[in-house]
């Protein structure tokens, strides 16, 4: 049993992440963090089965009257749409949610940002407790209230900010994630160390292995940490007016692999998953770095290095185009009337936000792969 702890979540909107094993049956926790009547879970199809039914207990334990439904959507990026959103909704008024109801958002990112983003939406805003199960949620996604779905021409095109009312992170849930998704939460993990935390990149370096292997103990210091630094900088600048650009570190190439590959393949989710983008994301801009004499090549080899050891992809899915690709990242939601921006590294640990990148040597770098 690993102790249980707690990040808060300071600002504006404050809230608490709850990092534990068993969370998602603490009635007690849940009740203090539920203020109506009307509670919708909304998980997906392979998570619902696993732990719907334990939040629905919690959830009836933690208030007597509780009006309650649970919403089961299909599973994967595929299923984070419009249509989608709109069940959300639709579950929201068949309850008679009132203003002070609760999502329950039960799954990965793709559940969290969907369920989150129409709780922002239903009565112009209720709250959102997050219950993040893939490693990738409770690291990144569940964290400082970016929601949003996808439309054909980008992803998270339509969105909005709403933090969190909390998030309780149960961390015995990882035990039924599939491995290709453990290493996808890796990458958002190596992410925070390639942006701020030099040592934490020593420190994945040296308990890889461990984690690969699930340890507990070194799952959860990597969640810890993880969300340590993402409520510091959410916390700090939660409408990315600034330092937090620093979390798309390797976005502008993944969304544009993301958005390629589903244009090309039939579909979102088709290809690397948004984490794997993430990891070939981050290649590109260490190397975008060294080309534009900012960086050396040794981190860039380095932090490659790091992601092939978790067994991520370093390289661009074969059959996608630089120009395309190109094209695709001037709709990134950093870009604006001076050109691309991009979050690039002087070294490891040390990012920051470069206006005006000229695009013949983006070119350079995605035709180099
Ligand atoms: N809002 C943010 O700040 C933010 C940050 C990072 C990523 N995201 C978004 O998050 C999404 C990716 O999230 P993801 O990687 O969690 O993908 P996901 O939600 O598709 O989950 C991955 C897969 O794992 C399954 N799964 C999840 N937990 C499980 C468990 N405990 N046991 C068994 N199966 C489980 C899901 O059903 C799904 O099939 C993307 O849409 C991305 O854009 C948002
Ligand atoms: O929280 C943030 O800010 C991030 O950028 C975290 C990213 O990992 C995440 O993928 C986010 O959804 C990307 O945001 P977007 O604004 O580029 O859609
Ligand atoms: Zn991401």
């Amino acid at each position: 049993m690993i102790a249980a702890t707690t990040v808060e979540v300071g600002g504006g909107e404050p809230y608490a992440i709850h990092i534990g094993d068993g969370l998602l049956g603490d009635s007690a926790l849940l009740a203090k963090t539920f203020r109506g009547r009307h509670a919708l879970i909304v998980s997906d199809e392979h998570v619902a089965p696993l732990y719907a039914e334990a939040v629905a207990a919690a959830s009836r334990s933690a208030c007597t009257n509780v009006q309650l439904h649970i919403l089961v959507l299909p599973a994967g990026e595929a299923a984070k749409t419009f249509d989608n959103f709109t069940r959300v909704i639709d579950a929201l008024a068949t309850l008679g949610a009132t203003r002070d109801a609760c999502v329950f958002a039960l799954g990965g990112g793709v559940i969290g940002d969907m369920a989150g983003f129409a709780a922002a939406c239903w009565m112009r805003g209720i709250d959102c407790v997050q219950l993040p199960t893939s490693l990738l949620a409770m690291v990144d996604s569940s964290v400082g209230g970016k929601t949003a779905i996808d439309i054909p021409q980008g992803k998270n095109l339509v969105g909005a900010f709403h933090p969190p009312r909390a998030v309780v992170i149960d961390t015995t849930t990882l035990r039924t994630l599939p491995p290709r998704e453990l290493r996808a939460g890796l990458a958002e993990v190596v992410k925070y160390g390639a942006i701020i935390d030099g040592a934490f990149i020593d420190w994945l370096d040296a308990h890889a292995d461990a984690l690969l292997a699930m340890d507990a103990t070194a799952l959860s210091a990597a969640i810890a940490r993880s969300c340590t630094h993402k409520a510091a900088i959410t916390e700090r600048d939660p409408l990315e007016h600034g330092e937090r650009a620093l979390l798309n570190f390797g976005h502008t190439f993944a969304h544009a692999i993301e958005a390629e590959q589903a244009a090309l393949n039939g579909g979102w989710g088709a290809g690397l998953n948004h984490g794997e983008a993430v990891a070939v994301g981050m290649v590109l801009a260490a190397r975008l770095s060294t080309q534009l004499g900012m960086a050396t090549m040794d981190d860039a080899t380095r932090l490659t290095a790091l992601l092939k050891r978790f067994g991520l992809p370093i390289r661009i899915p074969a059959g996608l185009d630089a120009d395309a690709l190109l094209a695709r990242m001037r709709l990134d939601k950093k870009a604006a009337a001076d050109g691309l921006r991009f979050i690039l590294w002087d070294s490891i640990g040390h990012a920051r936000v470069v206006a005006g990148v000229d695009e013949s040597a983006v070119l350079q770098v995605l035709r180099a792969d």
